[in-house]
């Protein structure tokens, strides 16, 4: 006889109750359509921190319900999707129209912070902008978005997230057959600069203002009551991408394709491709194979983040109403970055104060640092532990060096900078912790699980997730995961097939 009981699923899905404000706009920002079915899918990972986001139990995302409705092939009850329009500039020059060539918009949900956010399918077939594109999304490319946008959140940089993966043995053609999988993001908004350039480019006046007021009264209410609310527009989001450049650039975060169509409005890191983390210091460090030329090498960012937002001004020029104000709104870029790049180094270097040399100090470092190649993540990390009186703590960090003579010589105008404010080697390395993470997304480790997930063992990616989702504890089970990558990672190359 059987003597257990069926439990109910966890409440789950079926609480989930969409609506979404972006079909409110009229018929020409999108496509209303259905995802493309994913043939027999299964769960390679959810966040249980992402769903937290949307108050999904954690046993709710291992639920068949949950593995129907994040691939696509059940449509959520009351859920509108659609796919968007948007155009852009790639590599700096006008693409003309894109769009969402592979995501599908479900709709938004309420979050447990009390707003909304948006749930969106990546990798769930082809829409009327998928242009020569199959609509879809290797597991490889799924697996680094998933694992990448987890782990920025963990490290306080602001992101889209990510919920889930769910994968198929259907195969779609790169540069050799690879399986696919959908991703499901999260975001308030995935408005672009670049949907905004698409109506710019077009001469569709009242489209960009109808795009601008849904934005503004939707993501940016406060400014509505501002004199002139675009060129506050423009403004705020100008801050918010300084702020996120210096972000970036704080943690070694290469994002590798910077055009304007992935530009989140909101000021978000948006679409991770070939993405990396900085490891040897380069600052010259191009992480996206694709990019020749290297207009979004690591040191360039913050200067492309700012002509980005001068993309996002010429397109937003008619609302605002002048040259000057709208240049007057992108005026304030370089000084916000410059104060957010000064705050997050001093906090790097466990500096409390300012003093006038310190750019001096930090010039130097960083010209060591290329000098010796150093792991750059390592390298904060280990800078926690160098002792005030020179008593030693500092000689994992010293081996990092290939000229150790230099490293001393710089370590000694290091401490006596210390020594200015009274600093406790104890606390200030506590303080350094919370700033430097041990634990980033190397390209290595994401490559070792995206190998392992491709034998359709996910633990690796699971695991990965987790220690990603607290960077800045020790985990000293986990140390491996914090070590220089081994000598085969080198030949990596990462590239914007995905
Ligand atoms: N396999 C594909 N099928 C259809 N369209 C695609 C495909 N890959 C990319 N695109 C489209 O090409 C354009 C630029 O690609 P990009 O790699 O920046 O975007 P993405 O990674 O697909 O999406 P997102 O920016 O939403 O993260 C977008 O319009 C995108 O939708």
């Amino acid at each position: 006889m059987n003597n257990r009981l069926a439990f109910p699923e966890a409440t789950g899905i079926a609480h989930l109750r969409f609506a979404n404000s972006f079909a409110s706009l009229p018929a020409a920002f999108y496509t209303r359509l259905a995802p493309t079915p994913l043939p027999a899918p299964y769960l390679v990972a959810a966040s249980e921190q992402a769903a937290q986001l949307i108050g999904l139990a954690p046993p709710a995302c291992a639920s068949e319900d949950f593995i129907q409705t994040f691939s696509g092939n059940r449509a959520a009850a009351d859920s509108q999707s659609l796919a968007a329009v948007y155009s852009g500039h790639q590599f700096g020059v006008w693409a003309g129209q894109l769009g969402d060539g592979r995501a599908i918009l479900l709709g938004d949900v309420a979050a447990s912070d009390g707003g909304r956010l948006e749930l969106q399918l990546k990798g769930s077939g082809a829409t009327p902008y998928s242009r020569m594109g199959d609509g879809r999304a290797v597991l490889r490319s799924s697996i680094r978005e998933y694992l990448c946008s987890e782990a920025m959140a963990a490290l306080g940089i602001p992101t889209s997230r990510a919920l889930s993966v769910i994968g198929s043995d259907q195969l779609a053609m790169r540069e050799r057959p690879e399986t696919t999988a959908v991703v499901t993001r999260m975001a308030p908004s995935f408005v672009r600069f670049g949907s905004f350039e698409h109506w710019y480019y077009n001469n569709r006046r009242e489209e960009l203002k109808t795009l601008a007021d849904h934005v503004i009264a939707g993501f940016y209410p406060e400014l509505q009551a501002a004199s002139n609310p675009y060129h506050a527009l423009l403004a705020e989001v100008t801050r918010r991408t300084a702020q996120l450049m210096a972000q970036w650039q704080a943690v070694g975060f290469m994002h590798g394709v910077m055009n304007t169509d992935n530009m989140s409005i909101l000021g978000l890191t948006l679409d991770y491709g070939p993405f990396g983390f900085m490891e040897a210091y380069d600052p010259g460090h191009i992480c996206n194979h694709t990019d020749q030329q290297g207009r979004y090498a690591y040191a360039r960012q913050p200067q492309i983040g700012h002509w980005n937002c001068f993309a996002l001004g010429q397109a937003l020029l008619p609302l605002i109403g002048s040259v000057e104000e709208t240049e007057a709104a992108l005026g304030n870029y370089q000084a916000i970055y410059g104060a957010k790049l000064d705050e997050l180094l001093h906090a790097k270097l466990g500096l409390a104060s300012r003093q006038p040399d310190d750019d001096k100090l930090l010039d130097a470092m960083f010209a060591l640092m290329q000098g010796s190649h150093v792991d750059f993540t390592l390298f904060f990390r280990r800078l926690g532990n160098l002792r005030l009186d020179g008593s030693g703590g500092d000689e994992a960090l010293r081996d990092l060096f290939i000229d150790r003579a230099a490293f001393d010589a710089w370590a000694l105008q290091y401490r006596a900078r210390l020594k200015l404010e009274n600093s406790q080697d104890r606390s200030r390395k506590l303080a350094m912790d919370a700033s430097n993470p041990k634990y980033v997304l190397r390209n290595y480790l994401a490559q070792t699980a995206i190998e392992r997930a491709q034998e359709k063992d996910f633990s690796e990616v699971r695991k990965l997730q987790q220690i990603l989702e607290n960077p800045f504890d020790e985990q000293p089970q986990h140390a491996r995961y914090a070590e220089l990558p081994p000598d085969w990672a080198r030949g990596l190359e990462v590239s914007c097939s995905s």
